[in-house]
């Protein structure tokens, strides 16, 4: 029985993209700077964490010797402690941009070739023939921030005016979005979804990766919160992925938190979704236990990345780390000779850089594949290699890029 366990912590970079210079982020390392934080002291928080970063059990999956191949980075002394079985690598990638749909994509064996449409940083950010279709196709009164933001600011500033007049926020970053902040209940979810359809539509022609809405709750600056209802809405991959080579042969795709929007529900048989890290974790478990044979669960682990990559909280990062780390070891008990599981990431999101972005980073590529040798995979020269490694393990037939190191690890070559 051969069956695959993709987990993605959503931004956890390693640092060393030999291109980072290009994205603004030479030197940024997700990974790294948190360690270092979490030794010096820096990321020490009342009532959450304290100390070194404690991640032993992917640590005992390579965590530590990826880093080391990314860039040459030390975690700690145990770094050689890596069990049986166990390989480790780290990966960088050919896709231009550094945002959610390129990593993922790259991972499932299609890199992004094309450059996405981005919206300048000016105000307005949009250009006026698209904000006029979205207030007259949106059936909305106007729209309301129309510039690059982060999503909590842009709502403290705009929200309450929102609640008055009943205009979305719209807005943007360095990535290839545009966000629609809107109240779940004064605005309407389902309205804000609607609208937010009709905006992908519009902004299909200029290569727009995702419209994204953002609902929040609350009647004042003070006390607004966004909410899990968050919704992505990707474009369609434009080749077929590792999911649609596995959905066409009849296998099962178990799409564990956002990756069935990330590919626009692209090659899934089911989404699973659940408000937070643990929860999303509850349910990749489950979903363990329900794959079968050729099956792949593939499982996005947003918080990391949502709330506190982009809200630069570098204790809040180091904690969600060591939950997770924490709740390893369930996932490892379920494995059986034939499994394979690969913890990964799709891009960085260094909550000691500078501003509020993602960071062009290379990633971790771990994991364990009971029954097998393991061993050290080196620098993937693609993200590809991933969705490559997986179709060898699942007796798919070779994609059009990436590489498997199948054979590395010991499977068959
Ligand atoms: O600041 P918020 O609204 O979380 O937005 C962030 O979330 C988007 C998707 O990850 C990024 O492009 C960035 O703009
Ligand atoms: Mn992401
Ligand atoms: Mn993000």
């Amino acid at each position: 029985m051969a069956r695959a366990f993709l987990f993605v912590l959503d931004s956890f970079g390693i640092g060393g993209a030999a291109d980072a210079e290009r994205y603004g982020d030479a030197g940024s390392n997700t990974f790294g700077h948190i360690a270092q934080a979490c030794a010096e002291g820096r990321a020490d928080r009342e009532g959450l964490r304290k100390g070194p970063l404690l991640v032993p059990n992917m640590v005992s999956l390579g965590l530590a010797r990826a880093a080391h191949t990314a860039t040459g980075f030390r975690f700690d002394s145990t770094a050689d402690a890596v069990s049986a079985s166990a390989f480790h690598g780290a990966a960088q990638e050919i896709s231009s941009g550094k945002d959610t749909p390129s990593g993922h994509w790259e991972i499932a064996g299609l890199p992004v070739r094309f450059d996405w449409g981005y919206f300048p940083d000016t105000v307005p950010a949009f250009p006026a023939e698209l904000t006029e279709a979205m207030i007259r196709e949106g059936n909305v009164p106007g729209i309301l921030g129309n510039c690059h933001a982060p999503g909590t600011a842009i709502i403290e500033r705009f929200g309450e005016e929102h609640i008055r007049t009943g205009k979305p926020i719209c807005y943007t970053s360095v990535d290839s979005v545009l966000q629609v902040a809107a109240h779940e209940v004064h605005f309407g979810l389902e309205r804000l979804y609607e609208f937010c359809k009709t905006v992908r539509r519009l902004v299909d022609p200029l290569r727009i990766g995702r419209v994204i809405a953002r609902p929040f709750l609350g009647e004042t600056s003070a006390t607004f919160e966004r909410t899990y209802n968050r919704h992505d809405y990707a474009v369609p991959p434009p080749e077929p992925t590792l999911l649609d080579r596995l959905a066409g042969r009849g296998s099962r795709v178990i799409a564990v938190g956002k990756i069935g929007d990330i590919f626009a529900h692209r090659g899934i048989s089911e989404v699973r979704k659940a408000p937070g890290n643990m929860g999303m974790f509850d349910k990749a478990l489950r979903a363990m236990d329900d794959a079968g044979d050729g099956d792949l669960v593939f499982a996005n682990f947003v918080d990391f990345d949502t709330e506190f990559g982009h809200r630069r909280d570098v204790a809040g990062y180091a904690a969600a780390l060591e939950a997770f780390d924490r709740r390893l070891p369930e996932a490892l008990v379920k494995l059986k000779p034939g499994d394979l599981l690969i913890l990964t990431a799709d891009h960085g999101n260094d909550p000691t850089w500078r501003g509020t972005d993602h960071t062009r980073e290379r990633i971790p590529v771990i994991g364990t594949a009971p029954g097998l040798t393991g061993g050290d995979i080196g620098l993937r020269t693609t993200f590809a290699d991933i969705g490559e490694t997986v179709a060898e393990h699942l007796a798919l037939g070779q994609g059009r890029h990436g590489t498997s190191f199948h054979a590395t690890i010991g499977g068959h070559a």
